[in-house]
């Protein structure tokens, strides 16, 4: 038998009707049974649903909010469907859910928990409005709740996964369905013991697939673009790229970690234990081979810039005459791990320690108040990291033009900047 397939399609494929009716030319002549094709919010949705949040947060009204968002969904179907089709009082039910849920207070302490359950909401839709137009055109296929299937812990908004019971619940109940028909479902969302609805972190749906594919011992994963596949920059900030045909799965993990939003981090190394390839393709040239990620065992050398945005610098200074050892990083270190929060970037002097981490709502406040009575704290926000792996040359001046550098790090096989617009 065929091994199973995963094909995941991010929001820029699904952002308006002409996207959706590409990714169905794209299924056309590919979609078999035995394939799951993970889905997530059309376009711009969770930021939307984040804001709808934000609003019901500062308790402000969030109907008119909440009326561009059903209309942006009613617009899409109204272009794929005939007017009588069941997607419509779908479409209503979901929103009615949505306003639902919504008016409950929000606040600091249940913020995690109902951001999963609003947000959830994007991906729901849309997977339903994919596999309602397979079906409309004759690409028979059925929808499954992945939250019957990922299982999780209780880590709102950055669930970590239950690999075993995921396993089971993959093995058991999905791949009986696949036998007969493709599946199409959500990426990003999961469940917890509870039954509560958890998220994967922000841009979550590579992961799904990842998770899915070695849950199911499938062949290969196919995550579709908008860009011809990896390139050695981002093609949107830097001109020039260059695309790569072939890379190892430690060199793209490399550059995930560094920020190369193409591929969500957490999506190689599930792919690479199992050994199961990853291809990323371009939904706008669908017959272009893309880029294969697999074991090459081998690095490809040409240099590659990764731009990530949205940066903290938080310095950490002793307050007495004692030097950073070991005790300080390790303070600080249990605290980042408690909060949830990766560092992207580290930096030691005798006296202080200065720490890159990802812009989050509340996390600062949190970090700062926890270790304020241990250290004098400064920070600087909205400032860029900047990676150059496998640099060919010393000089990298030509990349700051206007930028302030507040830190600079070298070693043999990266150049790093942290940055700042003048
Ligand atoms: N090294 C890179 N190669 C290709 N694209 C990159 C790279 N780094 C960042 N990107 C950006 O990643 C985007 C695609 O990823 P993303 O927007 O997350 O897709 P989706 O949300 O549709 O899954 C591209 O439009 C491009 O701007
Ligand atoms: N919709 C979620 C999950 C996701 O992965 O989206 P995308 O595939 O469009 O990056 C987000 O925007 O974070």
């Amino acid at each position: 038998m065929t091994k199973t397939q995963i094909f995941k399609f991010g929001g820029a494929s699904v952002k308006d009707a002409s996207a959706v009716k590409n990714l169905a030319e794209i299924l056309r002549n590919r979609l078999r049974k035995n394939m799951v094709i993970v889905v997530s919010a059309m376009g711009k949705t969770t930021n939307a649903l984040e804001k709808l949040l934000e609003l019901r947060m500062k308790e402000e009204d969030i109907s008119s909010n909440s009326t561009i968002l059903k209309n942006y969904h009613l617009e899409i179907c109204k272009d794929l469907f005939p007017a009588d089709h069941t997607i419509f009082s779908k479409l209503d039910n979901y929103f009615l859910q949505l306003e639902k849920l919504l008016v409950n207070p929000i606040t600091k302490d249940n913020y995690d928990e109902y951001y999963d359950r609003v947000v959830a909401f994007g991906e729901l839709i849309s997977s339903r409005i994919v596999m309602e137009y397979l079906c409309e055109i004759g690409l028979v296929s059925v929808w499954q709740d992945a939250r019957e299937f990922i299982s999780t812990n209780s880590d709102f908004r950055f669930a970590k996964i239950n690999w075993e019971k995921t396993r089971l619940n993959c093995q058991k109940n999905l791949k009986s369905i696949l036998d007969q028909f493709p599946v199409v479902t959500q990426g990003f969302i999961g469940a917890d013991p509870q039954g509560r609805t958890t998220t994967l972190g922000r841009e979550g749906s590579d992961f799904t697939a990842a998770i899915l594919a070695t849950s199911l011992d499938a062949g290969s994963v196919t995550i579709w673009k908008d860009v011809p596949g990896v390139l050695n920059a981002d093609p949107k900030l830097f001109e020039d790229t260059q695309l790569f045909d072939e890379l190892d799965y430690q060199q793209a993990a490399q550059m995930t970690f560094y920020g190369a939003s193409v591929i969500h981090p957490k999506t190689i190394k599930p792919l690479a234990n199992s050994g199961i390839p990853l291809f990323v393709k371009s939904f706008l040239k669908p017959e272009a081979a893309g880029t294969k990620i697999f074991q090459l065992g081998k690095q490809n050398p040409i240099p590659t810039i990764v731009l990530k945005q949205n940066q903290i610098l938080v310095t950490f200074r002793v307050t007495d005459f004692t030097f950073i050892e070991e005790e300080q990083i390790h303070t600080i270190y249990e605290q980042l791990n408690a909060l949830k929060l990766r560092v992207n970037f580290l930096q030691t002097s005798a006296i202080s320690v200065s720490i890159i981490i990802d812009q989050q709502l509340f996390k600062l406040e949190q970090l700062v108040n926890s270790l304020k009575n241990k250290f004098i704290i400064r920070y600087n926000e909205g400032l860029e990291l900047l990676t150059v792996l496998h640099p060919d040359r010393k000089d990298f001046s030509d990349l700051n033009p206007g930028y302030e550098i507040l830190l600079e790090q070298s070693t043999r096989n990266t150049v790093q900047f942290v940055r700042r617009k003048e």
